[in-house]
């Protein structure tokens, strides 16, 4: 489980997360929505142990935790089973284990016929699979995504989506995941959480009830639109200019 408990963080002089309090049990998809700067991207990082909270807690009792970040971040002159591997070569794991453990998770992730390519030969959906399937390989049970799919375009992303709803579904791997798009949230998380403000702080949360299998994109957009009509969420979502300097 991951819980923080009244944490706020503070980035230079700038208070970036204020009072934040949020649960990730085992198994649960919760999904992160706010506008740009409200300080989603940083509450992953306090996720993931990269960042220490100001004041406050944060406890992280997963076994494992691995994050896939918007870009795929694999490293260009290795193959995509040595990406895959990756994690595996740094915790010990002889060459030939790690490489039997790369390819079952390259045909899971629907890869197996491009073992022997460069990342420069794999399409940026395809990438991104990668990059999914080396956190996987730690055996990861929670998984900090961080708007993984924003870079590819509708079909690939729709591909992804798929991907990850089996990791929840069928495998129980716990996700917090960062995203611009409400429809995508509401079709991966059990639990919406909406940040905003200034410094970012927890304005609104949304269990969704409606199973997996009964999300078609008609009851994500009749969805998106109930929520929108909340005015604290609909307000997040809202451009505030900044006023102007005389
Ligand atoms: N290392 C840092 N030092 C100081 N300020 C920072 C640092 N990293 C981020 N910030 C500031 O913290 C605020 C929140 O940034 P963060 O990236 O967490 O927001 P976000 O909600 O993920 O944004 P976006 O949706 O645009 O990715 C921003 O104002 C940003 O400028």
């Amino acid at each position: 489980m991951l819980a923080l408990e009244r944490v706020s963080l503070d980035l230079g002089p700038n208070q970036i997360l204020s009072d934040i309090n949020l649960t990730v049990s085992a198994g649960e998809s919760v999904c992160l929505v706010g506008p740009s700067g409200c300080g989603k991207t940083s509450l992953l990082r306090l996720a993931s142990g990269a960042v220490e909270a100001t004041s406050g807690q944060v406890v992280n009792s997963f076994a494992t935790t691995a994050a896939v970040f918007q870009e795929p971040r694999l490293l260009p002159w290795q193959r995509m089973l040595d990406n895959i591997a990756l994690g595996l070569k740094a915790r010990g794991v002889g060459r030939g284990e790690r490489l039997a453990r790369a390819r079952e998770l390259a045909d899971r992730v629907g890869l197996a016929d491009r073992y022997e390519h460069f990342p420069h030969e794999l399409s940026g959906g395809m990438q991104q699979r990668v990059a999914l399937a080396r956190a996987l390989a730690v055996g990861a049970d929670f998984l900090l995504l961080d708007e993984p799919f924003s870079a590819l375009d509708v079909g690939l992303r729709s591909e992804a989506q798929d991907l990850v709803e089996q990791l929840v579904v069928d495998q129980g791997i716990a996700t917090l995941m960062v995203t611009h798009d409400l429809t995508e949230a509401l079709r991966l998380a059990h639990r919406v959480v909406v940040i905003s403000g200034s410094p970012g702080h927890v304005v609104f949360e949304h269990w969704v009830d409606t199973p997996f299998t009964e999300r078609s994109p008609a009851w994500l957009y009749e969805e998106a639109g109930h929520l929108l009509r909340q005015p604290v969420v609909s307000e997040s979502f809202l451009f505030h200019p900044e006023p102007e300097v005389a």
